[in-house]
């Protein structure tokens, strides 16, 4: 649905160069929620605004539902050409600070895209109303933004970026000026958009829960590249993904030295079953768990779980192989239990 292919953005003044894009490729298929996420600084907001081409990249293609946006030209009046208007008014957006005219009532902002879009007042208000009723607002149409909670004004966001019915949303940091519990109905509201609408979602964030709580693939973006990206289940079951450690952290630290620690991933069907107690039977080992959790992730049950084993990783390499034979992934994490993972071979 959306396709980047070598995206590059230099920004250029008179004194200096920043890259902020080097090269992404980033493939979202249709109907899916597919978070960016990064530190401050890696290039989030540069990909997003390239995506609509609110910025001009530099060099590479951006291609949503199959048009090559980037063969568009983006003329060099006030107002863009015809062809890039279309395209963009399939293109929804949802910004942090929501982005509402202060002037208008909540209904008069929804209706502000079919204003640009020429649509009849009659026309504009059936959709503005129907679009209210969709995100739990069909009360508020005569407020005014002030008199709404952060919250509200993103879903008024919301409904105006879905007034052109767009088949793809972006959302830029759309969450992050918003309490934790909002913060989850603003992401069960993209997530039921998303399902009933089929919408495809591409958001940026820094926040790790946003991406666990809805997106069904991810990337991870630093100095302006893709370094991961992947359905959340695949990383989850990569050896060494950072992503998916820091999705799901497991903590716990060694009792004693000379031992094996081990971190398993448990997915599906393997979380229900007796894992540790069969590794103890099977070579008569003492299992300590060290730390453990399930979660869901992407609505789905996760499991992970760090044991100590007695003995070097050499001594281990029967009890290690038969974690792996149950289709569990298995990774064994430095000493002290830190990130910096040597990935099981
Ligand atoms: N208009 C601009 N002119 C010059 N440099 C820019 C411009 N916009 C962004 N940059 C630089 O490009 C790099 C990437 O910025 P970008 O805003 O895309 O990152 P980000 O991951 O979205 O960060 P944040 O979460 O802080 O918004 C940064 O070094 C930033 O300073």
């Amino acid at each position: 649905m959306i396709t980047t292919t070598d995206l590059t953005k230099v920004y250029r003044s008179r004194d200096r160069e920043v890259t902020a894009l080097d090269g992404v490729n980033l493939h979202v298929e249709q109907g899916e929620v597919y978070g960016v996420i990064g530190r401050s600084g890696a290039g989030k907001s540069s990909l997003i605004r390239c995506v609509n081409l609110l910025e001009r990249p530099t060099s590479g293609t951006v291609s949503v539902a199959g048009q090559d946006l980037t063969a568009l030209v983006t003329g060099t009046g006030a107002r863009p050409p015809a062809a890039l208007r279309r395209a963009r008014a399939g293109i929804g957006m949802i910004f942090q600070h929501f982005n509402l005219l202060s002037s208008r009532d909540v209904q008069k902002n929804v209706e502000l895209p079919l204003e640009i879009l020429g649509h009849s007042g009659r026309e504009r208000e059936r959709k503005a109303l129907e679009l209210l009723d969709l995100v739990g607002l069909a009360d508020k149409a005569r407020a005014h933004p002030a008199q709404l909670s952060g919250g509200q004004k993103q879903r008024v966001g919301i409904a105006r970026a879905l007034a052109g019915d767009p088949k793809v949303l972006l959302s830029d940091e759309a969450t992050s000026a918003l309490d934790p519990e909002t913060t989850r109905s603003v992401l069960q509201l993209l997530r039921d958009l998303n399902r009933q609408l089929g919408l495809t979602v591409l958001l940026i964030t820094h926040e790790m829960d946003v991406v666990k709580t809805v997106c069904d693939s991810a990337a991870l973006m630093r100095e302006g590249r893709v370094v991961e990206s992947g359905t959340v289940q695949r990383l989850l079951a990569t050896p060494g993904s950072e992503l998916a450690a820091e999705l799901f952290p497991v903590g716990g630290t060694p009792t004693e030295a000379g031992t094996t620690v081990v971190d398993i991933t448990f997915h599906g069907e393997a979380a229900g079953r007796p894992v540790v107690s069969h590794l103890a039977r099977a070579y008569d080992i003492d299992v300590s768990i060290l730390g453990a959790a399930m979660d869901t992730v992407g609505d789905r049950q996760i499991g992970r779980m760090r044991i100590e084993l007695p003995g070097g990783r050499e001594e281990n390499a029967l009890p290690l192989a038969h974690l792996r034979e149950q289709g569990l992934t298995v990774e064994l994490p430095g000493r002290g239990g830190d990130l910096t993972k040597e990935a099981a071979k």
